[in-house]
């Protein structure tokens, strides 16, 4: 895999967050398509669109339990019908034509020939050969149309669907026992620091700090379509990275370093990288937090630094990986950035006067967002409360309660 490396190419000037998403969007592909049971398929997206191979329903059926008969003799006045046969789902329907007799039918039944409106049981009175009509007849015929519902060939699911339940059901319902859907990216975490230990190992070692980030980054990866194919955790030794780095590219299509992304002694993701032919993309973005976050290639697999920092790790990964992800699964980059205006809450102080800022927030009564006190790079517990993120254009006023942000979901 090293042999197909390019030569490292330099990295740009620090840019706005606009401008780093537009490089990565352009760098961003569909991973690829398979095919796939349906039982398989749940929350993939259609690479092709799906059309039905039936009709729905098959033939005209009962859509309730009781009696077919003629709507006709039902029109001239008949009261009494004699009973003759029953239909059942899934049976033939029984032949016979006498337009005064009725049917038992059951819902889904298909409705033998000449019977074409269904009375309920609840509506007549029924002895061992008859039934007689209690009361007056409501309108409704109690009958589904063969093909009333869809018809063979028809288009039920554009290509690009996401599969939710919803879906599933139609895919399903139009006899579509397997698809063809957009490969699951593999993603691979590293997390990079000496001190850090995994969480719940952290209390009984002297000042170990547990890493909070891979199990969260991994879960966001999988939140996006991707398949979360493993987290390693890596101390500060260039060539532990190194090793990490070279197990993790073979098997990932995105693979996430996070910590040791600024320019701290310890700071070895990126030279790591770089050495092994990574070609940078961008390195620094004007935001806050996550100004240090950094995107390259190596060797065909999409690496995203992050910064250390565990809330500024999370703000970038919801602002860089979940639209990368997106995309590599079959989705566009955008749906991931599905920013929409919400009123403020409460009031906010003004903006960073050089950065964008992406604040969290959460959801207060009457469809109002708040952005969430004590938040810095990182602090951590606000993320109990995060829902959102807030953006605040740099040099942006302070706000009064009312007035409107833009909002991303996390
Ligand atoms: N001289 C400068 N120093 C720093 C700059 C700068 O521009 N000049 N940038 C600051 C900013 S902004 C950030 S953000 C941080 C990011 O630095 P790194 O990506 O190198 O992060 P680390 O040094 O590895 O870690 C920072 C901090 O976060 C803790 N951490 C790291 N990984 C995890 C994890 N997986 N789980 C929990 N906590 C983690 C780590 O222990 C550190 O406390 O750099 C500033 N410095
Ligand atoms: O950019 Mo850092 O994430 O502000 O602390």
């Amino acid at each position: 895999m090293l042999g197909k490396w390019r030569a490292a190419a330099p990295c740009t000037a620090k840019m706005g967050l606009r401008e780093a998403q537009t490089i990565l969007r352009s760098q961003a592909e569909p991973a690829g398509t398979e095919r796939v049971l349906l039982g398989n398929a749940g929350f993939r997206i259609l690479a092709e669109p799906l059309f039905a191979r039936i009709d729905s329903p098959r033939e005209t059926v009962a859509a309730m339990d009781g009696f077919a008969v003629s709507e006709k003799a039902v029109q001239a006045g008949c009261l009494t019908f004699a009973l003759a046969g029953a239909s059942y789902p899934g049976d033939s329907a029984p032949a016979g034509r006498d337009p005064s007799a009725a049917v038992r039918v059951t819902t889904g039944a298909p409705m033998p020939p000449g019977k074409d409106r269904v009375i309920p049981f609840e509506l007549v009175e029924e002895t061992p050969a008859t039934i007689r009509l209690a009361g007056p007849l409501p309108g409704a015929r109690h009958v589904r149309l063969k093909a009333s519902g869809f018809e063979a060939g028809q288009l039920v699911l554009p290509r690009g669907t996401l599969l939710d339940p919803a879906k599933l059901l139609v895919a399903a319902a139009s006899d579509n026992g397997d698809v063809l859907v957009h490969r699951r990216p593999g993603v691979r975490v590293i997390t990079n620091g000496s001190e850090l230990v995994g969480a719940g190992l952290a209390a009984e070692t002297g000042n170990r700090v547990p890493d909070s980030l891979s199990l969260p980054l991994l879960l966001m990866a999988r939140q996006w379509g991707a398949d979360a194919v493993g987290g390693m955790l890596c101390p500060d030794y260039a060539g532990a990275i190194r090793k990490a780095v070279l197990a993790a590219l073979e098997d990932c299509d995105v693979l996430v370093i996070a910590g040791g992304a600024s320019n701290g002694d310890c700071d070895l993701a990126r030279p790591v990288l770089r050495a092994l032919g990574l070609v940078p993309f961008f390195a620094g973005v004007s935001i806050k937090p996550g100004k240090p976050v950094w995107y390259g290639k190596a060797g065909g697999v999409h690496v995203l630094g992050l910064p250390g920092n565990p809330a500024a790790a999370m703000t970038i990964a919801r602002l860089f990986l979940a639209p990368l992800l997106s995309t590599l699964s079959g989705r566009p980059f955008a749906a991931a950035l599905d920013w929409q205006e919400k009123p403020l809450g409460a009031a906010a102080e003004a903006a960073d006067p050089m950065r964008d800022m992406a604040l969290f927030g959460h959801r207060g009564p009457d469809g109002t967002v708040t952005i969430l006190p004590r938040q810095s790079a990182s602090a951590q517990l606000p993320l109990a409360k995060a829902e959102l993120l807030v953006l605040r254009p740099a040099g942006g006023p302070a706000l009064p309660t009312g007035a409107p942000v833009p909002v991303l979901d996390l």
